[in-house]
């Protein structure tokens, strides 16, 4: 039983936890860091797991750190797990967006670490996770950050780093997308006089039996999308005035915007430490 102590008890951090909790994994295996009561005493009650205010309490019988603070808060994270570190040796595991792993070796030194960008469907086991290793991770602890990740969703390795900030801006905050778009077609029919209770079911059921079919059936999106569109139909209809708004460029334009942001928030660790 790996022992993970989570640095940071947020919402990516509770989409995790739960998670791996329903794969099996028992609560005393986990441990949480986190600086706010009622967040630790919400942690507590929901999955029965060990929480502290200082991250060194938390960290002290760890193989796995898991960092889940914002990239902002992690160049001052080290100071306080600096003995840890070097006493136990656990594989870190960063979860920030944009945070680099030559940044992460400036501040937490040469240990093994494994940079991923998980996202909130983890919480169903429905994540989806890009990950990267330095040299520093041995192939038993290659294995033991992709268990952690497999357990909670799709996982992928990414050899080209430079490629996680796009990962983010897919999947990291894909999620968030796909959301806006349910709120957005809810709108639409409550607009047209549906109830919004009905216009929120339709909407989601429709957003879930896609994704399903997408992933279960494993066909090429572009195929299923012909399926719907009958000839001179609604659909085509719907789709031509997508298309005539710019909808491709305007998911291509938002999807560069994360990734600069990622981007952007390195830069700025850069200039601050
Ligand atoms: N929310 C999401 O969908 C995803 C978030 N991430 C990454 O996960 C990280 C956390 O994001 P969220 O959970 O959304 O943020 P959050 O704000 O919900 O959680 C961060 C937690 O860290 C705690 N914290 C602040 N200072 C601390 C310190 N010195 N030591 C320990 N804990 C401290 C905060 O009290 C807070 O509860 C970020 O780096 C983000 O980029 C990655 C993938 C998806
Ligand atoms: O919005 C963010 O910065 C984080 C990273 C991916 C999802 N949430």
């Amino acid at each position: 039983m790996t022992r993970i102590a989570f640095i940071g008890g947020g919402n990516m951090a509770r989409s995790l936890i739960g998670g791996l909790l329903k794969t099996g994994l028992s609560a005393s295996a986990i441990t949480v860091a986190e600086p706010r009561a009622d967040a630790r005493q919400e942690l507590g009650r929901e999955f029965g797991v060990a929480c502290y205010a200082e991250n060194r309490l938390a960290a002290a019988e760890a193989e796995v750190l898991l960092l889940a603070v914002k990239p902002q808060i992690m160049p001052a994270i080290h100071m306080e797990l600096r003995d840890t570190l070097q006493r136990n040796r656990p594989m870190l595991i960063s979860i920030a967006a944009g945070v680099r792993i030559d940044q992460l070796e400036r501040w937490f030194g040469a240990m093994a670490i494994v940079r991923c960008m998980p996202n909130t469907p983890a919480l169903i086991g429905a994540g989806a996770t890009g990950l990267c290793a330095n040299h520093r991770v041995s192939p038993p602890q290659r294995a033991q950050a992709q268990r952690i990740m497999d357990a909670v969703g799709l996982t992928r390795w990414i050899d080209d780093e430079r490629l996680m900030d796009t990962v983010t801006a897919l999947s990291g905050s894909g999620p968030a997308y796909f959301f806006a778009l349910v709120e957005a077609l809810e709108d639409a029919a409550v607009a047209q006089g549906m109830s919004r209770e009905s216009a929120r079911a339709l909407a989601a059921q429709t957003c879930l039996g896609a994704g399903r079919m997408l992933v279960e059936s494993g066909e090429d999106p572009g195929e299923l999308r012909k399926r719907v569109t009958s000839p001179n139909g609604t659909t085509q209809a719907a789709l031509e005035s997508f298309q005539a708004d710019g909808l491709q460029r305007t998911v291509a334009r938002a999807v560069a915007a994360a990734t600069r942001r990622g981007e952007e928030l390195a830069a700025s660790l850069d200039q601050a430490t």
